[in-house]
């Protein structure tokens, strides 16, 4: 399957200017889309899942006009929104079973089967009698992936699904996330650098409504090779190495700030040292080109 997104921009009635002209093209797999809080993800998230309008541009999935064919674009997909309320009162299991029923599967015999599949799936099966208010926050996005994977959708679309879960949780998220990216068009949006590079073969970064880049993370990286310099500095030298650099991020370690600077061209004075880039680098020295990196 193929998503296109095409030109795509939005205006919140408050004038907040959300997403602008967003083209995007997404294959079978994961794809990341990163950016800082308030970038615009969320709204084109909830656009791709027909939850709101868009004021013009379109997004095709495969020969399907998203933005027109609600109701059968529905069919085909699975969202994990940001944030979602559970009913706290009723275990998981049935739960899952109501939402099958829903989403039309009207056999009781293989909606036992399909819902216990899922809660094998994201490991909640021992969990199951459990009532949702009880789960901790890993567990409810567990069951929120259980939920979006009814009816085995096409597109995938889950919004920050990793903030505030402990490491380990994360880890089984990840497990869980990268198991389905195979044959559907999975849409991860995030803050996390590490989310991407852990789990997705494409990602775009979109900050102020805009796209900054779009492409692999392997290819990203290797374009910025020889052009980031780190060097740790007391915290009262970073204005000058503001003023004189390209400063993309800056790290507190044991009472010294550590920068790290992109040289487009040429090598720094000051003692720098040549350093390996990284994901964050390509984040950092895109985000900065629109916002100050020390805000954010
Ligand atoms: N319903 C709305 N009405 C008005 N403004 C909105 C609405 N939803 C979002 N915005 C604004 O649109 C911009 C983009 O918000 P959005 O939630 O899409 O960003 P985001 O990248 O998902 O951010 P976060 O990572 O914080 O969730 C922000 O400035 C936000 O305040």
């Amino acid at each position: 399957m193929k998503l296109v997104i095409n030109s795509l921009s939005k205006t919140y009635a408050n004038g907040v200017h959300a997403l602008k002209d967003v083209s995007l093209t997404l294959n079978n797999g994961m794809f990341g889309l990163l950016g800082p809080n308030g970038a615009g993800k969320s709204s084109l998230m909830r656009t791709i899942a027909t939850l709101q309008e868009a004021d013009s541009g379109s997004v095709m999935l495969d020969e399907l006009d998203v933005l027109k064919d609600k109701t059968r674009v529905r069919q085909l997909l699975g969202y994990l929104p940001q944030e979602f309320g559970v009913y706290p009162k009723i275990p998981a299991e049935r739960m899952l079973d109501h939402i099958a029923q829903l989403k039309g599967v009207g056999n009781a015999g293989e909606r036992k089967e399909l819902v216990q599949g899922l809660l094998e799936k994201v490991n909640l099966f021992k969990d199951r009698k459990k009532n949702l208010g009880t789960y901790s926050g890993g567990m409810k996005q567990r069951f929120g992936i259980a939920q979006a994977l009814i009816g085995a959708p096409k597109l995938i679309i889950v919004d920050e699904p990793t903030a505030g879960l402990d490491p380990a949780e994360r880890n089984r998220f990840y497990n869980l996330l990268s198991q389905l990216g195979e044959n559907t068009i999975v849409i991860l949006s995030t803050h996390i650098v590490e989310d991407v590079s852990t789990l997705c073969s494409n990602f775009a970064i979109i900050c102020l409504g805009e796209v900054l880049y779009a492409g692999d993370p392997e290819t990203a990286v290797k374009a910025l090779d020889g052009k980031i310099y780190s060097k740790a500095i007391d915290k009262s030298e970073l204005k000058y190495y503001n003023e004189v650099y390209s400063v993309i991020s800056t790290q507190l370690k044991s009472g010294k700030l550590h920068i790290r600077i992109l040289m487009e061209h040429g090598t720094p004075q000051d003692g720098f040292i040549t350093t390996t880039p990284n994901l964050e680098d390509v984040y950092f020295s895109n985000i900065a080109k629109r916002v100050d990196i020390n805000t954010i």
